[in-house]
């Protein structure tokens, strides 16, 4: 699209209002496995964060991947087993989480990030003991359920301009690794810092009344829709640890979160930066709501 230069002032002017909104104001982005896919909207998740940045908004990036552990384990000999949405992880496939998350693509997606001008650092739950976690469940191995999340090295980054990676795996007192569900991390982590907003980014429109659908987005649902969605079975699959972390995070004080399309390109700036919306926004009650942004 080709824009005059008044056009191109024009569209910058109406973002204005947006980053006054935003700015000093602490975003959680969650940036899961199947939104990673494509390269070219990986490009553009990258540039959004840090044009993001760059005009003062806190934004930190907590990462999943799970389809690149799928196919490390694979590459190992290992299948996988998920049991609700979880990974059944022993004590190997909790290493190669390790190795996956906090070593590679973490530090892939700082390298992303400092190409686009971005100034970034990664971490692991590890680091910092950032999340501390115990195990959830016995049948599940070491799968993480946080006991603590210490924002300290989170805040202290952000304070000096980084934009903090973070890569979901925890740890605890006895020196285990314990493989966390990155939307659950990132609610936590929001909910811990009191961010403003919690953006999980997804490879779907939104929540759908018919999941079939797509032209069936909720665009808003508040807590109370949500308890119906579940009860009427409109929720299934990988969407229901996705609600519930969303409801995690409000209950732990986000004020808004959004489930993001991560297909559409600058998903993010659209969302964060124009009246538009690319997804599902769950709030405490939306009878309180006036204004998308
Ligand atoms: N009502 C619904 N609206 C949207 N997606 C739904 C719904 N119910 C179930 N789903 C499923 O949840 C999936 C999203 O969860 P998941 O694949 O785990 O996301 P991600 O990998 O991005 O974290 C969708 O692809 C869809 O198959
Ligand atoms: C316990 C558990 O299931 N952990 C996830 C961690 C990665 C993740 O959550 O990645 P996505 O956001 O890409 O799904 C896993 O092993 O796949």
């Amino acid at each position: 699209m080709n824009l005059t230069n008044s056009q191109r002032a024009e569209v910058l002017t109406q973002a204005l209002p947006y980053i006054q909104k935003y700015y000093n104001k602490v975003v959680v982005i969650k940036y899961g496995g199947n939104a990673m896919v494509n390269e070219t909207l990986k490009q553009q998740v990258m540039e959004d964060i840090v044009l993001l940045s760059l005009i003062g908004v806190k934004v930190v990036l907590v990462h999943g991947g799970g389809p690149e552990i799928t196919d490390m384990l694979r590459r190992m000999g290992k299948e996988s087993r998920f049991v609700d949405g979880l990974r059944v992880t022993d004590k190997e496939t909790a290493e190669i989480v390790q190795m996956v998350l906090a070593g590679k693509i973490n530090k892939s997606l700082v390298n992303y990030l400092e190409a686009k001008g971005g100034v970034a650092i990664g971490l692991s739950g590890i680091d910092g003991h950032l999340i501390e976690a115990q195990m959830k469940d016995d049948r599940l191995g070491y799968v993480g359920k946080i006991t603590a999340v210490n924002i300290n090295p989170i805040t202290d980054l952000l304070e000096k301009g980084y934009i903090p990676v973070v890569s979901t795996v925890g740890c605890d007192m006895e020196g285990n690794v314990y493989n966390i569900n990155a939307d659950t991390a990132a609610a936590y982590i929001a909910g811990a810092m009191g961010a403003e907003r919690l953006i999980t980014m997804t490879d779907i429109a939104g929540i759908l009344a018919d999941k079939d659908d797509p032209d069936s987005l909720i665009p808003c649902i508040d807590i109370n829709d949500a308890v119906e969605l579940f009860r009427s079975g409109v929720i299934s699959g990988g969407m229901i640890p996705k609600v519930e972390c969303c409801i995690e995070a409000i209950n732990h004080g986000v004020k808004k979160v959004i489930i993001l399309d991560g297909r559409v390109p600058h998903a993010i700036l659209i969302e964060m930066l124009t009246d538009e919306g690319a997804g599902t926004m769950v709030v405490e009650d939306k009878n309180n709501e006036h204004q998308r942004a």
